[in-house]
């Protein structure tokens, strides 16, 4: 089976802007893959790319074995933008429809409707909507037909907490129905709670490309503190083994280790015994930040 989505050493720049340096991925049938970055980072471009909307300067990209244009004229993927503006004059249920319409693999309008929490509001002017009434809709018209890539900008964005709940559930009904669904976010948790792979850009590249809880490992994503008696002799514990942070207060040791449990074997091998011990997971958000960060003092 063709892969969704295939980068191979894709470039994009504006004027001077490296917005994507030489991305090479690829997406596999039924994963649901966030895609972060920092502001800048190149996800729009990406998804822009991916779409057919922009053109690469260099590289190649294929959706399902064949270029963007053809694989979106043949139904095969459900898009949902940023940006993009909706028909001001028309009603929901109106787009709705001239979005089935359109659709070679088409939904019912009403069951769109549903899936997308609007038939209350099927009857009003697009132009009337609220915020995260209008991303609502944009995510209707990603679901007008049987797609089989879904790919979302910031989809939740303005999204009250009900709303992006269920929206949250309807995506994983997609996924769970064997649908590749690609969406960019800024919101970790979301990453961390849905996606099965996420992919960290930074300046248009793939910095990190893993599980969430791979992300976190990579970022030295788990801390572990405790107290010692005695004198603490921070070079020792400064050599101890998938340390990547030390922080010494008096006789509290505050450490990040990408082993924890490697990490808390050598301690008890100093022949030191920590009291109070705690071994905590560090969220994804920070471990994105410490990915980042670190990246940024690199190529500062
Ligand atoms: N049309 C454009 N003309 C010039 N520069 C652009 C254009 N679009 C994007 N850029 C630049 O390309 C880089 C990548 O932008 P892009 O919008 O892809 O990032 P992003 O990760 O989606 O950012 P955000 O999280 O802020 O939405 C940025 O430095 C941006 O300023």
């Amino acid at each position: 089976m063709t892969n969704p989505v295939e980068f191979d050493q894709v470039s994009k720049a504006y004027g001077a802007v490296r917005a994507v340096d030489g991305l090479t991925l690829d997406l596999r049938p039924g994963q649901t893959v966030a895609l972060l970055g920092p502001n800048g980072a190149g996800k729009s471009t990406t998804l822009d790319l991916l779409l057919g909307l922009r053109t690469p300067d260099s590289g190649t990209v294929r959706l399902f074995g064949t270029g963007p244009r053809e694989a979106i004229t043949a139904g095969r993927v459900g898009a949902m933008l940023q940006s993009g503006g909706l028909m001001d004059e028309v009603t929901v249920a109106e787009l709705v429809q001239l979005a089935c319409d359109l659709h070679p693999r088409p939904y019912r309008p009403c069951e769109v409707l549903a899936g997308a929490g609007l038939a209350q509001i099927a009857g009003r002017k697009v132009n009337k909507l609220s915020g995260g009434q209008a991303q609502r809709v944009r995510f209707a018209l990603a679901t007008a037909g049987d797609s089989d890539l879904i790919v979302l900008d910031e989809p939740t964005t303005g999204m009250d907490v009900t709303t992006r709940q269920a929206f949250w559930a309807t995506m994983r009904e997609q996924a769970g129905q064997g649908r590749t669904v690609l969406f960019a976010t800024h919101y970790l948790e979301e990453a961390d709670a849905v996606a099965d792979r996420v992919l960290v850009l930074h300046r248009g590249r793939l910095l990190a490309d893993g599980t969430a809880a791979e992300i976190k490992a990579r970022a030295g994503a788990r801390r572990v503190s405790f107290d010692l008696d005695g004198t603490v002799d921070e070079p020792a514990l400064r050599a101890l083994p998938f340390l990547t942070g030390l922080d010494v207060s008096g006789r509290t040791v505050r450490i990040r280790s990408a082993d924890a449990d490697a990490t808390v074997h050598a301690l008890y091998g100093l022949g030191l015994f920590p009291r109070n011990l705690e071994v905590a997971g560090l969220g994804l958000e920070q471990a994105f930040v410490a990915l980042t960060t670190a990246e940024e003092a690199k190529t500062r």
